[in-house]
């Protein structure tokens, strides 16, 4: 799904009323009845919503919205500064639920009378995508109060205060919603640490905007839907044999650290590559060879990793607890030096090579390197904020001619091109040690079975989400291992096969 700007999205919306055609007051309730449908199959134990609508068209959405409810059997009031002008669009909605007798319209500043029962639901609808500044005066203490409220929050389109594309100041006062109910596309600020916290759940409703304008509206952002899986996914071919799925090779361990490339070599296996090698100290021979015995081993030094020679047509994934001794060091960049083709660098690997900038030139083309924010640091210098770190991540990925995972909460692909794939799978059971051994092991499979290094970048990156999914539920976020991930993999491809196969 692409990504747009604010802007764009405002040239969709009027791209929308022109050439469908349909008029901007009828689009906006076919928002605001997309909204009241999610509200309705979603809300079981809420039957009084309170709606604050601003005087823009999400004001509009907001007095729709309250009108559709209450058609609905819901009890509803609404908050709105009625000495502001309204939008045309506003201004018709408001008129329709003044002629509602069971609607009461309170100005903002009566809100500290208000008897807020614990059950109530509060609607924001006071801005969205045409927040132009920073919240201030009554407005801001309106928001601020609100937030002070234990109710259940629901914004619609955007968290009120919160910019579509780019971070706000840091004393930015933004409504902090539970849910936000957004029109048509994900916005860049959902998928941002700083700012996606005041979105809560987001869920995307589908209005119908024009199919052509998005389709010709480019764009460098994208998030990484069921379309762009089902566009990379290859289903296995039965006339097939190991060879057809690539040689793969992981390169790591040290002395303490040989779960690391366990869990990276499981993950490579059941993920499911022809033939898997793991190139790990001797001292990992038992661990390994009882772990993986579907995996051969080939040793590469005696406590720590000293010689990175695989056979030349496996992909190798390096870095899962490969330690950063000194001659460990001295031979990676010594292999990369010698090494033309694409590689999967991880963790310790790329702690290595950031101990000299100068080591990034080395990096093969086409790498796909798999940094957490820290390990970016350490390899491209600080950032004030995600955003600048993601614009210095497209910087280098150009520079570098590679691809960058950046991972976090919404892990971002970052390619030559510049272009920018959020993933949206996957939750907070994976920030625990062994999640990003397992993710590098995805890669090198995929990468081994002939994908290209694009595909196998975000078709690993949605794929390990997908398995931390499944594995939450069974397990919960808390106590779900990374090996508890790797056993999820066999439901992740049946709902990839069930995706792309073709049925009768
Ligand atoms: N896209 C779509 O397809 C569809 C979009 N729809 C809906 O339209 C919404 C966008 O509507 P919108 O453009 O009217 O902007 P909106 O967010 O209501 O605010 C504008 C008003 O706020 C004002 N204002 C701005 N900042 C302010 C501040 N800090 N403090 C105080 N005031 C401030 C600004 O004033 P100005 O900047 O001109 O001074 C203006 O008066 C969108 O989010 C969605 O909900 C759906 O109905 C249908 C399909
Ligand atoms: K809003």
């Amino acid at each position: 799904m692409k990504i747009f700007t604010a802007e764009q999205i405002s040239n969709c919306d009027q791209y929308t009323i022109k050439n469908e055609p349909v008029s901007s007051v009828h689009l906006m309730e076919r928002a605001a009845e997309a909204c009241v449908e999610w509200i309705s199959e979603n809300c079981n134990h809420h039957r009084n919503f309170v709606v604050f609508c601003g005087n823009g068209n999400n004001g509009g959405d907001g007095f729709a919205i309250a009108r559709m409810l209450y058609q609905k059997g819901f009890d509803i009031d609404v908050f709105t500064n009625t000495k502001i002008k309204f939008s045309t669009d506003a201004q018709e909605n408001f008129r329709h639920i003044k002629e509602i007798s069971g609607i009461t319209i309170r100005e903002f500043k009566e809100v500290l009378n208000y008897r807020f029962d614990s059950r109530t639901v509060i609607v924001d609808a006071l801005f969205g995508t045409g927040l132009s500044r920073s919240l201030n005066g009554d407005v801001k203490d309106l928001v601020e109060f609100l937030n002070q409220k234990k109710n259940i929050k629901i914004s619609i389109d955007l968290p009120s205060g919160l910019l579509a594309d780019t971070v706000s100041d840091s004393d930015s006062v933004v409504f902090m919603a539970d849910y936000t109910l957004s029109f048509q596309f994900w916005k860049k600020s959902f998928l941002h640490a700083e700012t996606g916290k005041f979105a809560g759940k987001v869920e995307i409703l589908d209005i119908n905007l024009s199919e052509d304008f998005i389709e010709e509206t480019e764009t460098g952002d994208f998030v990484i839907d069921d379309e762009v899986i089902k566009s990379i996914f290859k289903i296995r071919n039965e006339f097939s044999h190991k060879g057809t799925y690539g040689k793969a090779a992981i390169i790591g361990g040290s002395y303490g650290k040989m779960g690391a490339v366990v869990l990276s070599t499981r993950a490579v296996l059941k993920a499911g590559a022809g033939l898997t090698f793991t190139v790990a100290p001797k001292c990992g021979y038992e661990i390994l060879q009882t772990s993986d015995p579907e995996a051969m081993f080939i040793e590469g030094g005696k406590d720590y990793i000293e010689n990175f020679d695989v056979e030349e047509t496996a992909v190798c994934g390096i870095g899962p607890g490969l330690g950063t001794h000194e001659k460990t060091a001295k031979s990676l960049l010594n292999f990369l030096k010698s090494c033309s083709k694409p590689l999967i660098l991880d963790a310790d690997a790329l702690n290595i090579i950031a101990q000299d900038p100068a080591n990034l030139n080395l990096i093969p083309v086409k790498s796909i390197i798999t940094p957490h924010p820290k390990e970016f640091e350490r390899l491209f210098g600080k950032t004030e904020n995600s955003f600048e770190r993601t614009e210095l991540a497209k910087n280098k990925s150009r520079e570098l001619h590679i691809y960058i995972v950046l991972k976090d909460h919404h892990t971002q692909i970052i390619t030559p091109e510049g272009k920018v794939f959020y993933n949206i799978t996957g939750n907070s059971g994976l920030a625990k040690g062994g999640s990003g051994d397992i993710l590098t092991g995805i890669i090198t499979s995929f990468l081994a079975q002939k994908y290209s290094e694009h595909e196998a970048a975000i078709l690993a990156v949605w794929f390990h989400g997908k398995a931390a999914e499944f594995a939450s539920e069974k397990h919960s976020k808390e106590s779900m291992l990374p090996s508890d991930v790797i056993k999820e993999f066999g439901n992740v491809f049946s709902e990839l096969n069930d995706k792309v196969q073709k049925l009768l």
